[in-house]
C-alpha cells in the first residue's frame, strides 16, 4: 500500500507544483528561490493556486516523512540555538546586502568566537535557508536572511519565538508538576522568565519585550490566513446599528483592526480599550481618514466595562486565557451590554482531527501547545465557545460559529437576548 501512497503523492506534487509555476509565469511573477533576491512573498491573488500551492506543500510533508520512515520520523533535530544566536547577535545586519564576509571577520564583528559562529550559521543554513556560503568559509545573504536585515517585523518575531516561546517549552512540565494550576502566571514562560507576573503585567516593566510582541503580532495578522481583511469581509458590519454603531475592541491593541474596519464602513465608531503602556501614544499613528472615529480607553478586562455599545470585539484574545478566566472576562462585560447587544469573538477554532489540510491544522495545534506553555490556555472547538458562552451567561443564546473563507481565525458571535 506504502509503495502506491508515495507514487500518488509524487503525483500530487508535479500536478499542483505546476499549476503554481504556471500562474507564476502567466503572471510575470518571479520563481521561489533561495538566492539573496528571491521573493519573500508570492503574491499569489488566485484561491485556486493558493490551495494548489498548499497542496504541494502538504504532499511534500508527507512524502518526506514516509520516506524517512517510522524511525527517523521519532528522532528530529529540533534545536533553536542556531536562530536564537542569529537574532541575538544580530548576524544578518553585519553582512552586506550583495555583498559577502568571511566567518573570521563576522565572529569578530558579533563578538563571538569563530567557531561557534561558523556552527550556528552552516545549521541555518542547511535546515533554514539563512544564509549561504558561496566559497568555503565565505558567507552572505539568501533571501530569507536578507528578510532579517529589510523588515524588523521578521527580526522580531524570531526574538520573539526563540527568546521566549522555545524558552517556555522547556520549562512546560517543569510548571505543570510544581504548579498543578492554570492561572496564567504559572507556566512553563513564568519559570524560563523567572516571573511570578503574568506576561502582560511584566510586559508593562519591560517596554522593549512589549514592543517585540506587539511586532510579532502585526507580523503574525499580515500572514495571509490572519490578515485583519477577513473579519472586515467575513461580519456584517454595515448592519450593525444600521452602519451607525459603535463597537469596541477589547485587548485591541494600538487599534489596527478597527482602523481597517473603520475604511471600509465609514459611519462606525470605535473605542479601543487596552493596557495603558500599550495603547500610549497609539491615538497620534492613526490614518487621518479614521481619526475622529477611534478613541483610544485605558481598561482592564477583568473589570467592569464602562462603555455601552453594539458590539464588543475580542480579537485573539480569549485564545491567551484560561476557560475560567475568559468566564471572568465575559462576566465583567455583561453588565455593560443592552439586550441585543453582541459579543463578537475572533480566534481560533479547532476542528476534528483530519478535515483541515495538514498544514492548517498543523498551525492551529502548534498554537494550542504554545497556548499551554505561555498563558495556561488553549484553542477552543465549537462546542467549547458555545459552553463557555453559556457558563458566562445564560442570556447568550444563539452563539453562531464560522470561518470565513481562507481565513485562519474563526468569528464566534454571541448574542445577549
Ligand atoms: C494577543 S494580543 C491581541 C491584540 C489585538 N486584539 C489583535 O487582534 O492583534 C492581546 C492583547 O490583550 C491585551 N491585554 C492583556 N491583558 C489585558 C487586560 N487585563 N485588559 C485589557 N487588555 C489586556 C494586551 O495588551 C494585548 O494587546
Amino acid at each position: 500500500m506504502t509503495s502506491i501512497r508515495i507514487a500518488e503523492l509524487a503525483f500530487l506534487i508535479k500536478e499542483n507544483t505546476f499549476k503554481v509555476d504556471e500562474y507564476m509565469r502567466r503572471n510575470g511573477l518571479p520563481s521561489p528561490t533561495f538566492d539573496e533576491d528571491g521573493p519573500v512573498d508570492f503574491k499569489i491573488q488566485s484561491r485556486e493556486i493558493q490551495e494548489a500551492r498548499a497542496i504541494a506543500i502538504d504532499s511534500t510533508l508527507e512524502l518526506h516523512q514516509l520516506l524517512l520512515g517510522p524511525a527517523l520520523c521519532l528522532r528530529p533535530v529540533l534545536n533553536g540555538t542556531s536562530l536564537q544566536a542569529i537574532y541575538r547577535y544580530d548576524i544578518a545586519s553585519k553582512i552586506p546586502i550583495h555583498g559577502e564576509v568571511s566567518f573570521k571577520e563576522l565572529a569578530h564583528k558579533c563578538g563571538l568566537n569563530e567557531i561557534h559562529l561558523r556552527r550556528f550559521l552552516r545549521f541555518a543554513m542547511v535546515w533554514h535557508r539563512v544564509f549561504q556560503e558561496p566559497r568555503k568559509g565565505i558567507v552572505a545573504h539568501t533571501a530569507a536572511s536578507r528578510k532579517l536585515v529589510e523588515d524588523p517585523l521578521a527580526r522580531a518575531g524570531l526574538g520573539y519565538m526563540f527568546d521566549e516561546v522555545w524558552q517556555s517549552f522547556a520549562q512546560t512540565f517543569e510548571a505543570m508538576d510544581t504548579f498543578q494550576s492554570d492561572e496564567p502566571n504559572k507556566t512553563g514562560w513564568n519559570l524560563s522568565q523567572h516571573t511570578e507576573k503574568p506576561t502582560w503585567e511584566y510586559y508593562a516593566s519591560h517596554p522593549e519585550m512589549a514592543s517585540r510582541f506587539a511586532a510579532s503580532m502585526s507580523l503574525f495578522s499580515d500572514s495571509i490566513g490572519a490578515s485583519p481583511s477577513f473579519l472586515v469581509q467575513g461580519y456584517p458590519w454595515s448592519s450593525i446599528g444600521d452602519g451607525r454603531g459603535t463597537i469596541v475592541d477589547v485587548g485591541g491593541s494600538r487599534g489596527f483592526q478597527c482602523v481597517a474596519i473603520a475604511q471600509s464602513f465609514p459611519d462606525l465608531h470605535f473605542v479601543v480599550q487596552d493596557l495603558p503602556d500599550m495603547i500610549d501614544g497609539a491615538k497620534n499613528a492613526l490614518p487621518t481618514n479614521v481619526e475622529s472615529r477611534i478613541s483610544f480607553m485605558e481598561h482592564d478586562f477583568f473589570t467592569e466595562q464602562p462603555v455601552s455599545a453594539d458590539i464588543y470585539l475580542f480579537r485573539i484574545i480569549f485564545h491567551n486565557w484560561s476557560d475560567a478566566n475568559v468566564i471572568k472576562i465575559l462576566k465583567a462585560t455583561v453588565p455593560a451590554m443592552q439586550s441585543g447587544a453582541r459579543v463578537v469573538v475572533n480566534d481560533y477554532l479547532i476542528l476534528e482531527p483530519g478535515i483541515l489540510p495538514p498544514i492548517r491544522e498543523r498551525e492551529v495545534r502548534a498554537m494550542d501547545m504554545i497556548m499551554l506553555s505561555l498563558f495556561n490556555s488553549r484553542e477552543r472547538e465549537k462546542e467549547d465557545w458555545q459552553s463557555i458562552f453559556q457558563q458566562a451567561d445564560a442570556r447568550f443564546t444563539n452563539v453562531k460559529v464560522w470561518v470565513p473563507e481562507g481565513a485562519t481565525l474563526a468569528i464566534i458571535e454571541a448574542t445577549l437576548e
